[in-house]
């Protein structure tokens, strides 16, 4: 219940429309109840004028039927309109709410989650929310509001016909929905899980269908996948047979309640106390009330599934960034040195600390190494200088201020990285470059690139900057992905830069130009390098060797000879 309350806050913005919408659909159900009963009773009153030849005013009757006829139709109309804009108001606000909330948990906070699993949060899990209003709140609301009114409408006729009334639709729109509440529960919360599971399934198998061809797994793989479709078909199915068993029992309970209404008001009319055409009237006035009583078993059959799936994004929604965000303004460093100092830190449940006890310092326009072996912690200091993760003890500072007193975002634009694991995304090369600097003209994109050595081989494209690189950048070779990302370096010009072994898995030809093309880039900037390769080495002002995340050995290159071969030696031998 308390997600419900969380959920009702986020509705705030949008009451208003939400009130409109009810009313529209409060309205609207009236009309159609009205217009029954009139009818009815206009019917009866006529046969009985025709049979016993007398003259009746049918004006009033007929006006009365046809404006609810209308205001039916205008109700519905007002009502789709109304409650659709409400919600897809609300779908877009929800989405901005999550995606804002997710994105200062990454990386740290979302390593744990499969991407298919986030992306079935941020589209199944908000769109199911979205029938929390239209499919539970607003049918509950109209049912309350008319069932009062329809109550005190029998009332006036007779308290008994009121009770059996009240009887049948207490049973229809409560007793059934606390049933269909409970049997949906269960297959509810599978349902938000097992849509979760087979997203993650399905984009797994898709992006590793090459793996699973070579290692003849892909059979297996589909096996897993229709295991979890036949889960998720077979749950739906019951909620559906469930739903198809409830509309029964309320087409049963409307049934029923209106033989008990005939087996009331007969009476009433043989002893004087009813007139024949009202009789009809509350015959069909009935059987039209249920109208408002009929969405209630399945609103509350889906309230399991809204409710897991708020589970599921509030889950998200209260998880801690692994950094907080300072609340004073971030400082405005005027020199881009970094210094590491003193600085410890491991990663939630790791069996080691990822490093310990390291210090360096970098001075403004110098270029340092990070070398080591696979696991060395080489990655996590860069981890730590991005503010993805906190320093368990000692400092880091740029330009003489602690980075955690920047905002991530903040500091994140005084640093370009270049890394082995670009990122390209399914868009053109000029969407591509311009994610560094969204303002960057035609001229500083071509620039750029001439630096990056990539805009003669652009200029060959049929289509130029606007070719699209296809997903995760598979239009292009691993060296062209690579100069992508240094041009994307270049556009962004901020004064410290990151290198994580950027020539990595290039051919000796390949890391040649490239190196030219980074060589341009590091151009009076502060450089952090990660490598375990000897190439670039020559050109760093110092080097931190780096092993099982202590520090080895740290200065000039040709001061620590005997540490760089200890590290360097095995290496090479592998090479
Ligand atoms: N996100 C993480 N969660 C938990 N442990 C991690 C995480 N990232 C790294 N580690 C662990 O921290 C240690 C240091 O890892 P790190 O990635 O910094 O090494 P590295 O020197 O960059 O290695 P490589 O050269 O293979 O990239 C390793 O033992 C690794 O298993």
């Amino acid at each position: 219940m308390n997600e419900l309350r969380r959920l009702w806050q986020l509705f705030q913005p949008y009451r208003a429309w939400m009130l409109v919408g009810t009313l529209a659909a409060i309205l609207t159900l009236l009309a159609n109840v009205m217009l029954m009963a009139a009818a009815g009773w206009f019917l009866t009153a006529m046969a009985a004028a025709g049979a016993a030849g007398v003259a009746m005013n049918y004006f009033t009757p007929a006006a009365m039927i046809r404006a609810s006829a209308m205001l039916r139709t205008a109700g519905r109309y007002s009502e789709r309109l109304v409650n659709h804009e409400a919600t897809f108001r609300l779908i877009a606000s929800l989405r901005v709410w999550f995606y804002q909330h997710l994105e200062p948990l990454a990386p740290a906070r979302l390593q744990h989650y499969h991407s298919g699993d986030l992306l079935s949060r941020i589209r199944a899990d908000i769109d199911a929310l979205d029938t929390l209003y239209v499919r539970v709140l607003v049918p509950v609301v109209v049912a309350n509001v008319s069932l009062l009114l329809f109550t005190i409408f029998l009332l006036i006729y007779h308290p008994l016909l009121a009770l059996s009334g009240l009887t049948f639709w207490v049973l229809a729109g409560v007793a059934l929905p606390i049933w269909s509440q409970a049997r949906g529960r269960q297959p509810g919360q599978r349902i938000a899980e097992d849509e979760a599971a087979l997203r993650s399934a399905v984009i797994d198998g898709v992006q590793g269908l090459a793996e699973l061809t070579l290692y003849g797994a892909a059979e297996r793989h589909a096996q897993h996948i229709d295991g979890l479709s036949r889960r998720l078909i077979a749950d739906q199915a019951r909620l559906s047979s469930d739903h198809g068993l409830t509309q029964a029992a309320v087409g049963l309970c409307a049934g029923l309640s209106l033989w008990v209404l005939l087996w009331i008001a007969i009476p009433l009319v043989e002893s004087g106390r009813l007139l024949p055409p009202q009789l009809a009237m509350l015959a069909l006035f009935m059987l039209a009330s249920f109208e408002a009583v009929a969405p209630l078993p399945q609103a509350f059959q889906m309230l399991g599934r809204t409710l897991a799936a708020a589970q599921r994004l509030f889950a998200i929604v209260d998880t801690e960034p692994a950094v907080a965000e300072p609340s004073t303004p971030s400082p405005q460093p005027e020199r881009f040195d970094i210094a590491f100092t003193a600085v410890s830190f491991s990663y939630p449940d790791a069996a080691r600390p990822a490093l310990t006890n390291i210090t360096l310092q970098v001075p403004q326009g110098t270029r340092a190494a990070v070398i080591g072996a696979t696991g060395s912690g080489k990655s996590t200091l860069f981890n730590l200088l991005l503010r993805f993760w906190a320093a368990d003890a000692g400092s880091i500072r740029i330009g003489g201020h602690e980075i955690l007193d920047f905002h991530g975002d903040a500091l994140r634009r005084h640093i370009a990285v270049v890394s082995q694991h670009t990122h390209l995304f399914d868009a053109t090369i000029r969407e591509n470059l311009l994610l560094a600097n969204p303002e960057a003209s035609q001229d500083a994109i071509e620039s750029a690139c001439r630096v990056a050595q990539i805009h003669d081989f652009i200029a060959t494209l049929p289509e130029g900057y606007d070719t699209w690189v296809g997903e995760t950048g598979v239009r292009l070779s691993g060296g062209q992905g690579r100069r992508i990302a240094v041009a994307r370096a270049l556009l962004k010009d901020a004064p410290i830069l990151l290198l994580d072994e950027p020539t990595e898995g290039l051919d000796a030809a390949t890391e040649r130009d490239l190196m030219q093309a980074l060589d341009a880039l590091m151009v009076g900037r502060t450089v952090l390098l990660i490598t375990h390769r000897p190439a670039g080495l020559d050109w760093v002002d110092q080097v931190l060797v780096l092993d099982q995340g202590r520090e080895l050995a740290r200065g000039d290159v040709s001061v620590i000879p005997q540490a760089m071969q200890a590290v360097l030696l095995p290496l090479r031998a592998v090479e």
